[in-house]
């Protein structure tokens, strides 16, 4: 595939600094295959140029590219590595640099957990204290360091202190290291030694970096390191996708390139292959509301056709049924199941999918929701079902923890009498319901709720089981079926572990106010380019999916769905007739509303209005929280009346209101005509 003009200039110019900052689907990943192989053809020695990008997928798919572009070239010869893997291959050729034994010993999950399982140290708060501690290490925190940059309020993080210091002991005694360490090791090293370090980046003229825009403090080190030397660096990323605040990555990182390189070269490109021209409005209407970005255009190549359809339901089952309705009859059209996503936000949205999917018989294989199995109420209903036939076993205190939350569990599972702990089933029915009540007072609504669905979710699975290593062995099954693709199957997936990835076919699915964004977010930009990342895997066909209540309580649709509206997106609401047995597909008849809408530009709930803004009236100004719940029953298609019910406002003031909001156009000089327009529109 040829490169395209901007691609071209990318991959060829001389400039010893550069950053090509790219939208989604731009061919990022081409044009860096392109410097490549534009470098070799220049005369350059090819293992004199590195690249590293963050996954073993990412860095086969680089290799694969190269070797059919340079047939001539032994893949031995390549130079490609994540970050991860180029660190360690480094601490190996030279352990004592880094003041390691000769033979690293790389501890794995389990040998890290051992090492608070053996001095009885249970966590018990959601975010795993392995995921902390690895976190501070990327930021190239040490355990004292860590704790002197708590902030005052951070409780979790200062009970994550002690575990860190012990964890920290413990892996120094033993001369062993994580994986979270081996870019700060090999960094420390160059730092301490500019003569080693200056081995390691004298072996190269160039470093190519993938996904720039994931680059945490250690990596970043790194980096610097090489281009103090005088190694160019061409790095491509898209500040827009970055997902990864929570592993230390840092957006600023990309959005600061020139101030740290001055005089460096910035490209921009901007066509996207991917998605059609609709997909691509809609995606850039959404992201232009962050601040923390690159202002970049780019356009559609691809000119065909776009469906994209908002459909409100009335709970998350009747959403699932009718996703996994629409997939069955996009495959009997033709349609390749593995041209089909799922995505959402976190894998507890995922589970009615599973459920319905199973239900039509339509394969399916689900990534990245390992995390739901081995999330704290998951643990703790397999914890309380090993308690109550043993209360001593190690399995029990392993899994409850020895904090509150474990001794509550326990007073309340010590009054259940022998003959139900006997009986595997009943057990779980107590289990379902103490676990479920475990929650701390101060916890939000949302977060009991989401609390219960996981206790749901696990209860559902013991159903079919008949004892608690059955459970254990079919959740690690779910777990183990995460890491194994299909050949042809849809893919149910977060939104994490979809990145870099296409489909036809996009189903996001539970959009709603505190599930995306998400409700425990502090950051709604990050949680924008998450709905952002999502919406730019969809090639052709997009559907945007809410429910009227989640995990029990009543919920509104996404703010986002809002920001991303336009008049080339059909929406129906989940109050409206039939809304619940609506496929989430473009109808014909809404086809045709389409097509009318098109040939009549200046009419219809969306279109551009005038800037003349007619103010409301009748019973004073309008409130922001009026203003939220109108959109929400606009959003919702709610006739005129009923919108005129709900805010005790007469319909004429509903209208203006709607115009002064931009949801209508310019008032009508026929009131009825207009209120009647809406009425039929929504309907
Ligand atoms: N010059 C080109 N001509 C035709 N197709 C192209 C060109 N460049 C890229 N493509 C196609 O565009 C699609 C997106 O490319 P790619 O996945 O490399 O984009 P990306 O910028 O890395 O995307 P993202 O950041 O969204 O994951 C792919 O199907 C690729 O084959």
């Amino acid at each position: 595939m040829p490169l395209d003009p901007s691609q071209r200039r990318a991959a060829t110019c001389d400039a010893p600094v550069q950053l090509t900052l790219a939208g989604p689907g731009s061919g990022k990943t081409s044009t860096l295959t392109g410097r490549f192989i534009h470098l070799v053809r220049q005369g350059v020695d090819p293992r004199r140029i590195l690249a590293v990008t963050f996954t073993k997928k990412a860095v086969e798919e680089m290799r694969q590219r190269i070797s059919a572009a340079l047939p001539d070239l032994l893949p031995k010869q390549l130079e490609i590595f994540t970050f991860h893997g180029f660190a360690y291959r480094c601490l190996r050729r030279n352990p004592a640099a880094a003041g390691l034994p000769s033979t690293i010993q790389l501890w794995d999950t389990q040998e890290q957990r051992t090492v608070f399982s053996k001095r009885r140290m249970y966590w018990n708060e959601d975010e795993d204290i392995l995921d902390i501690i690895g976190s501070a290490k990327e930021r190239l925190l040490d355990a004292r360091t860590f704790e002197a940059a708590l902030s005052r309020g951070d409780e979790v993080g200062r009970s994550a202190v002690e575990f860190f210091r012990v964890y920290e002991e413990a892996l120094n005694r033993a001369g062993a290291i994580d994986f979270a360490d081996m870019v700060p090791r090999l960094v420390q090293a160059m730092d301490r030694d500019p003569h080693y370090g200056g081995s390691i980046v004298r072996a190269y003229d160039h470093l190519l970096v993938d996904e720039y825009q994931d680059v945490n403090p250690g990596q970043n080190l790194l980096i610097s390191h090489f281009v103090r030397a005088g190694v160019q660096l061409w790095a491509v990323g898209d500040d827009d996708q970055t997902l990864y605040a929570f592993r230390a990555s840092d957006v600023e990182y990309i959005l600061n390139f020139q101030e740290r390189y001055p005089g460096s070269q910035v490209h921009i490109l901007d066509r996207n292959y991917r998605s059609a021209p609709g997909i691509v409005q809609t995606a850039k209407k959404l992201i232009c509301k962050n601040a923390g970005r690159v202002d970049k255009d780019y356009s559609a190549v691809n000119q065909g056709p776009s469906d994209i359809v908002v459909r409100g339901y009335s709970t998350p089952v009747v959403e699932a049924r009718q996703v996994a309705a629409a997939i069955s009859q996009l495959i009997s059209k033709g349609v390749k199941p593995r041209q089909i996503a799922v995505l959402y936000r976190s894998g507890t949205i995922g589970i009615h999918f599973q459920a319905a999917l199973r239900a039509l018989d339509i394969p399916f294989e689900v990534r990245g929701a390992g995390d739901f199995w081995q999330s704290s109420p998951a643990k703790l209903f397999v914890g309380s079902l090993y308690y109550l036939r043993d209360p001593r076993s190690t399995a029990a205190l392993e899994k409850m923890g020895t904090g509150k939350r474990g001794d509550i569990t326990r007073e309340r599972l010590d009054l259940i009498d022998r003959r139900t702990r006997l009986n595997f089933q009943s057990s779980c029915a107590h289990v379902q319901r103490i676990v479920g009540e475990a929650l701390p007072i101060r916890a939000s609504g949302r977060e009991r709720a989401e609390w219960e669905s996981i206790v749901d979710g696990v209860a559902m699975l013991a159903a079919s089981c008949s004892s608690v290593e059955e459970l254990e062995a079919r959740m690690a099954e779910q777990i183990q079926a995460t890491k194994r693709p299909h050949a042809n199957s849809v893919v149910l997936s977060t939104v994490h572990s979809a990145k870099g990835l296409e489909w036809d076919t996009v189903f996001l699915v539970g959009l709603e106010d505190g599930v995306m964004p998400h409700g425990n977010s502090t950051d709604i930009e990050e949680e924008r380019r998450v709905a952002y990342v999502a919406i730019t895997r969809a090639k052709r066909r997009l559907t945007l999916t809410y429910a009227a209540e989640r995990f029990g309580t009543k919920s509104d649709p996404s703010p986002f769905l809002f920001e991303m509206h336009h008049r080339e997106v059909i929406w129906t609401g989940p109050n409206m007739a039939g809304a619940d047995s609506r496929l989430p597909l473009v109808s014909l008849g809404e086809r045709a509303q389409l097509a009318t809408k098109r040939s009549h530009p200046t009419s219809g709930p969306t279109a551009r209005r005038s800037s003349r803004e007619p103010s409301s009236s009748g019973s004073g100004p309008w409130t922001s929280r009026e203003d939220t719940r109108l959109q929400a029953a606009y959003a919702s298609s709610s006739s005129l009346e009923e919108m005129s019910l709900i805010l005790k406002r007469s319909p004429d003031e509903i209208v203006s209101r709607l115009v002064a909001l931009k949801f209508l156009p310019t008032r009508n000089p026929d009131e009825a005509l207009l209120a009647e327009y809406l009425r039929r529109s929504l309907r």
